[in-house]
């Protein structure tokens, strides 16, 4: 089995929870993917990294993240795994809020002014959540070249219509649900 279909069969697993729930943008499911029972699943994870690393083989960038905290497990399992592949590549937090007390900074990790980027997620309904990062870090001079996700569950026309390139490894029709 390749590693996307293993983390496939990890996320219909692990993340699929079916039931009435209230989404991040207020929007009301009847179902939820935990991506973080997979991101942060000692079996699941080490996927994300190289599953992930192969999306956006075609892009050039050389830092990660998003807003935290969906973006987080997945930033760091692609520093991992281009490390494993003997690539240099940094990461970065967006914070929801800008700190008020220490360096201030909205945006952790090494320096992204003048980087090429991409903003994560694990995965995206409306894209509000994305494009916030995106937002933050062309605040702070990064160039965004994409947005790149575990999961779409819908906010590709939103991210596309900001002109914005939309790497996602699966679509809800791929789940189990
Ligand atoms: O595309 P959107 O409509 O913005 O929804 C997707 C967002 O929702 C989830 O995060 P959540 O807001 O639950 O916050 P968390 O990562 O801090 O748990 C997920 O990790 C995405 O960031
Ligand atoms: O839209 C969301 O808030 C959302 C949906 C989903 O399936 N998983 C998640 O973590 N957030």
């Amino acid at each position: 089995m390749s590693e996307r279909d293993e983390l496939l069969r990890q996320i219909n697993d692990k993340a699929v929870v079916r039931g009435k729930v209230i989404l991040s943008s207020g929007q009301e499911a009847d179902y939820y993917v935990d991506l973080r029972r997979v991101t942060l699943d000692g079996e699941a994870a080490p996927l994300v990294g190289p599953v992930m690393l192969d999306a956006v083989a075609d892009l050039g960038f050389d830092a990660v993240g998003g807003l935290t905290l969906g973006a987080d497990p997945v930033a760091a399992a692609m520093v991992h795994a281009a490390h494993a592949r003997g690539r240099r590549l940094d990461a970065f937090v967006v914070r929801k809020a800008g700190k008020a007390h220490g360096l201030q900074k909205r945006i952790e990790g090494p320096d992204v002014r003048g980087r090429r980027v991409l903003a994560l997620e694990d995965t995206s309904t409306t894209g509000g959540s994305v494009l916030t990062a995106v937002e933050a870090l062309r605040e702070a001079g990064a160039e965004v070249v994409a947005v790149a996700l575990i999961l779409d569950r819908g906010a590709r026309e939103r991210v596309e219509k900001e002109g914005l390139e939309y790497r996602a490894v699966f679509q809800v029709s791929d789940l189990e649900i």
